[in-house]
């Protein structure tokens, strides 16, 4: 294996075989309709008009540091994230890696108004089906993942059920590749290194200056302070993914009002 990424994506190619088998539409059966979609770009870039617009990440483990939060309950994480202020949620559905849950994003989405997007590892366009089926109103492509051709399938298959995309990559050619073959406007720069789990803010700042105007740019992973956030708006970025900072706090809507707003 060349790294982790590609280890997880193998795991999921498996996963996602056997899911297909057993509900090939891509609705469990005991799944209930989801509601419309709420609109997850359109609610950060009206946040970010006014200020900082939050994903606020519901994560209860992760390769790197292990369990996260002992005492999880998705659906009140997702009020209090709402309450704090956040514009949209991010909720972890892989389970071998992160403990995350489908499950988990249908509580959570049903505890608040928030859009919702469902953080795991897209290897197969089926699996927007199944991801919309869910309820979940965006998902993420992460471009260090795919080849250019299943990437821009499974965008594809992500608007032909409405699904809003978040475009997660890493450095300068990935984010060429980001801008020249996919058509979303909402792109990530993941500050964790994936071969080193060492998050450096300093990856969004660099690659900032690549977007054009149109472009929505959200900084992930590694912002713990409401300093954090007035630094990356130095270089112009109003949106920010934020988990593991916000998972440790006992008072989950006090942090996330904190962060966003400063003391
Ligand atoms: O917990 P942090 O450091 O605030 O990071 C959140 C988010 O960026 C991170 O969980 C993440 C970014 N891209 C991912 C892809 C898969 C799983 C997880 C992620």
């Amino acid at each position: 294996m060349a790294n982790k990424l590609d280890e997880i994506c193998a795991t999921k190619r498996d996963e996602v075989a056997a899911r297909k088998l057993s509900y090939p539409s891509g609705r469990r059966p005991d799944w209930a309709d989801p509601s419309p979609v709420r609109g997850f770009e359109a609610a950060l870039r009206t946040k970010a008009e006014g200020g900082f617009a939050l994903i606020a990440e519901i994560k209860k483990a992760s390769p790197s540091k292990g369990l996260i939060r002992a005492d999880f309950d998705p659906a009140a994480h997702a009020a209090a994230y709402q309450a704090g202020g956040a514009a949209c949620l991010s909720v972890l559905t892989d389970a071998p890696y992160f403990q995350g849950h489908e499950d988990y994003l249908i509580a959570a989405r049903a505890a608040c108004a928030l859009p919702v997007i469902r953080k795991d590892f897209m290897v197969d366009p089926w699996q927007c089906a199944e991801a919309r089926a869910m309820g979940a109103d965006a998902i993420l492509i992460i471009v260090a993942a795919l080849e250019d051709v299943a990437m821009v399938e499974i965008e594809a298959a992500a608007r032909e059920h409405d699904l809003d995309v978040l475009v997660e990559v890493h450095d300068e050619a990935e984010m060429e590749r980001a801008l020249t073959r996919l058509q979303s406007k909402l792109i990530g720069v993941n500050n964790r290194n994936l071969k080193t789990f060492e998050v450096d803010l300093a990856t969004t700042e660099r690659l900032a200056g690549m977007v054009p105007e149109d472009v929505l740019l959200v900084c992930e992973s590694g912002i713990s302070s409401h300093a954090d956030c007035v630094r990356m708006a130095q270089s112009g970025v109003r949106t920010f993914l934020v988990g593991e900072s916000l998972m440790r706090q006992a008072d989950v809507a006090a942090a996330t009002h904190l962060l966003l707003n400063g003391a």
